[in-house]
């Protein structure tokens, strides 16, 4: 008998792991792929170390948020139905002595209140430590082959050592808090399941219940204590997990906001952009002003400039990705949104930015095309040995690492023109290639009639520079022709 009630414990115990399993499994899955999604489209121009800091977030604290939120509750959910149970029968048994019980519980289950504020301060810190953690090991992976060149790898071990035991520091911190935490609300249980058992006894003692009656409470006060410390050390366990939660809704916030934004696009055909005396500062620094601009559908202008003098950032001004100091932007005479620059502006940068993914993907990035178009686009920008159907499936590896500079760039290009983006702002787009390459890839642009070109570059080919419609350099004090 008793070995069958036995079983019937380890079967229970075995099916309970199975849904409480499958069922974080099924939430990690949602609340994963919902916060990448989030996150992508939450991203604003003034986030710093958004890949670190978001990629710790995703692998650590939502790591944290299953095992002591989504098991807890489950945890609590099982000590609920327990407890629950065993007040029944123990009501059932003797209503007064019952409630005394439940009274001597109630007290413990308070404690968790005067470890909630360190808890949470502690899991706070073991976040950050953790994103300080991953800057540092992003950085160091890297800049892997250039540490092995200069044989300076074992120079990077004090430092990394420092932030892994920062990091694993503060994971101590939060664990032994957890542990105090819940030691001291299950010796509390343990003293006050003391009082409730002795009127237990002494009510015996005296025939006012019988001893079968005491002998069923006090089988029962032993689950109902374990169920309440179970509760109490869930309900503490879920409370450190609280600035998780709230970053993880702030995103879910953000993503809304934007979405609203997203479904009232304003498309155009791109006629003029203008700039009418835009200065550009970044804190207090200031950067550049009184830049007037205009520029007409099909036009190609070069903006040259020293190192330094801001010229990324009146890219970035255009993009609506950086506000204005003062002046106005303009499209077609009238002003325009991020969202409205996203669909006519495209951007070639130093460092094209390509997935490890398909030549396909990297096109289309997951939207909906015909191979038709995808090969077009690549047989525009100048990319005739990927332009046949085999090739589109071709992986360019990480970073683009199968791919030259001079194909990667091209991969850009053909992005923006199968996305049927007509303005492109060329950001030193062909600074990283060799002067051929470099002139090749701007005869293609600067030929292509229905492209409108807004390139900043202060080393462009002299056989080129005829090509621009026209040519400024930027300075300190605005523009200036540049003959
Ligand atoms: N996010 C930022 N916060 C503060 N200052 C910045 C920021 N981005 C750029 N700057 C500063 O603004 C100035 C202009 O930078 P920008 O990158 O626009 O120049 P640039 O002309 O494109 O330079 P380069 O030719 O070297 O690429 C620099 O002094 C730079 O240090």
């Amino acid at each position: 008998m008793v070995v069958a009630i036995y079983a019937v414990f380890a079967l229970i115990s075995y099916v309970k792991s199975i849904i409480v399993n499958k069922n974080v499994v099924m939430i990690n899955e949602k609340i994963k792929t919902n916060y990448v999604l989030q996150t992508l489209a939450s991203l604003s121009s003034r986030d710093k170390d958004f890949e670190s800091e978001n990629l710790s977030f995703f692998m650590n604290d939502l790591k944290l948020l299953e095992t002591n939120y989504w098991r807890q509750i489950f945890s609590l959910l099982g000590a609920v139905v327990t407890t629950v149970g065993t007040l029944g029968y123990a009501f059932y048994s003797d209503v007064k002595l019952a409630l005394i019980f439940i009274a001597f519980m109630v007290i413990p289950s308070i404690s968790p209140k005067l470890f909630s504020k360190s808890i949470q301060k502690k899991t706070e810190m073991w976040s950050q430590t953790n994103k300080g953690l991953s800057r540092t090991v992003r950085d160091l992976f890297h800049g892997a082959q250039l540490l092995k060149r200069y044989k300076s790898i074992n120079n990077t071990s004090s430092s990394l050592n420092q932030s892994v035991s920062r990091m694993e520091k503060s994971n101590a911190g939060l664990n032994i808090r957890l542990a105090l935490s819940n030691s001291v609300i299950g010796f509390l249980f343990f003293i006050f399941s003391y009082v409730p058992m002795g009127i237990g006894v002494y009510w015996t003692i005296i025939n006012r219940i019988t001893l079968s009656q005491f002998v069923a409470i006090q089988y029962s006060s032993t689950w109902i204590l374990n169920g309440f410390n179970t509760m109490v050390s869930s309900y503490n366990t879920i409370n450190g997990t609280k600035q998780i939660r709230k970053n993880i809704l702030e995103k879910e916030q953000l993503k809304t906001g934007l979405k609203e934004k997203f479904s009232q696009p304003r498309t155009q055909p791109f006629k003029e952009l203008t700039l009418e005396n835009v200065s550009c500062k970044y804190d207090e620094k200031a950067i550049f002003s009184h830049v007037d601009l205009g520029v007409k559908s099909g036009e190609k202008v070069l903006i040259s400039g020293p190192s330094g003098i801001g010229k990324s950032s009146l890219i970035r001004l255009i993009l609506k990705e950086l506000k204005i100091d003062t002046g106005t932007l303009r499209i077609n005479g009238g002003s325009y949104s991020q969202e409205e620059a996203y669909d006519i502006f495209a951007v070639v940068e130093q460092s094209p930015v390509v997935f490890e993914k398909s030549i396909l993907y990297n096109v289309t990035l997951g939207n909906n095309a015909s191979d038709e178009n995808v090969v077009s686009a690549l047989l525009e920008a100048g990319l005739p040995e990927f332009g046949n159907y085999e090739s589109l499936h071709k992986i360019v590896g990480e970073n683009g690492r199968n791919l030259s500079g001079g194909q990667l760039k091209r991969l850009e290009i053909a992005r923006a023109l199968f996305f049927n983006h007509k303005v492109l702002l060329v950001d030193e787009g062909t600074a990283s290639l060799d002067v051929k390459t470099s002139i090749q890839i701007h005869k293609l642009l600067l030929t292509n009639n229905q492209l409108t070109i807004i390139e900043v570059d202060h080393h462009i080919p002299d056989q080129i520079r005829d090509l621009y419609t026209s040519r400024y350099i930027l300075t300190k004090d605005g523009l200036q022709r540049d003959s």
